[in-house]
């Protein structure tokens, strides 16, 4: 039976499902694409078995997840593209109004940390589909992620352009935990050997994809929009690790999410399989 795989379809999953693909026969393995906030919907519903996924997801549903270990998109400071575009200084944001992409599930909820409670703002947020400029006519500010947040950061110079990694590092001396990979517990269950096959390829290649970021970037799609270096420098700014240090950060994120009413409580970490990731926790 196919495990049904959800691939995230932005430049920060190019390493990992690059590798994938071209190193393992992914026979037993379906893909489906998408957003973030998409596919932890078709998550959560049942309808893929694993993904890369916002990691919020996890604390709304643990329950339902396991986390498969070694594996992250995270920041250990920048993270290049989860950006806030304002008009504005950051400072002069209380009280507005502030427009957020339908992509994200974590981010909108870090942006809620940071304004709420690390500065002691009261902000109305707003979803948003708008490009970035028709955007910033409705809004003073807007949260990007992903390959928008990181095009749009090439070209704009006319905004303050906060990167969120930065802040929630400025703030609590943290790694952020942006997506974890998420298995269904039920798929755990049903397809053992598959799930222990698929997690230990998976490792494997992110451990490949680390040592040909180069290779990797000239065949990428991203090519067509973003330069082979400026590729190689996101990849190599982004933490795909899960330390200790990470699982401190995602902790301190569940409990601030927990605090401001965003979840309804700050979950266990449960990881799937007995890794070195279990041992550090
Ligand atoms: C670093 C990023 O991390 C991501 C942010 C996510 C979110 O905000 O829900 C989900 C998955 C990741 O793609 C990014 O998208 O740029």
């Amino acid at each position: 039976m196919t495990i049904t795989i959800g691939q995230i379809e932005y430049a920060n999953c190019t390493p990992i499902f690059t590798v994938l693909h071209r190193h393992f026969t992914c026979s037993g393995y379906r893909f489906v694409r998408g957003v973030p906030a998409a596919l932890n919907k078709l998550l959560a519903s049942g309808d893929i078995d694993v993904s890369p996924s916002s990691s919020i997801e996890y604390a709304k549903y643990p329950d339902r997840y396991l986390i498969l270990p070694e594996l992250s998109i995270s920041a250990i400071g920048a993270v290049k593209s989860v950006l806030l575009f304002s008009r504005v200084p950051l400072t002069e944001l209380s009280g507005a109004t502030i427009g957020m992409t339908t992509e994200s599930d974590t981010s909108v909820n870090l942006l809620k940390i940071i304004l709420g409670k690390f500065h002691g703002f009261t902000n109305r947020f707003e979803r948003t589909d708008l490009a970035l400029q028709p955007a910033l006519e409705a809004f003073p500010a807007l949260l990007l992620i992903g390959d928008n947040a990181l095009k749009e950061s090439l070209t704009t110079t006319d905004l303050l352009v906060y990167d969120l990694g930065e802040l929630w590092r400025h703030f609590t001396g943290l790694p952020f935990v942006f997506a974890l990979w998420l298995i269904r517990r039920a798929t755990v269950r049903e397809r053992p050997e598959a799930v222990r096959q698929l997690s230990a390829e998976l490792i494997s290649a992110q451990r490949i994809a680390y040592d040909s970021y180069p290779e990797i970037a000239a065949e990428s799609p991203e090519r067509s929009w973003c330069q082979q270096d400026v590729l190689v420098d996101y990849w190599q700014t982004i933490s795909y690790d899960l330390t200790a240090a990470h699982l401190d950060g995602l902790k301190s994120f569940y409990r601030f999410a927990a605090e401001l009413g965003l979840v309804a409580t700050a979950p266990e970490i449960s990881l799937y399989g007995g890794s070195v990731a279990c041992d550090l926790l």
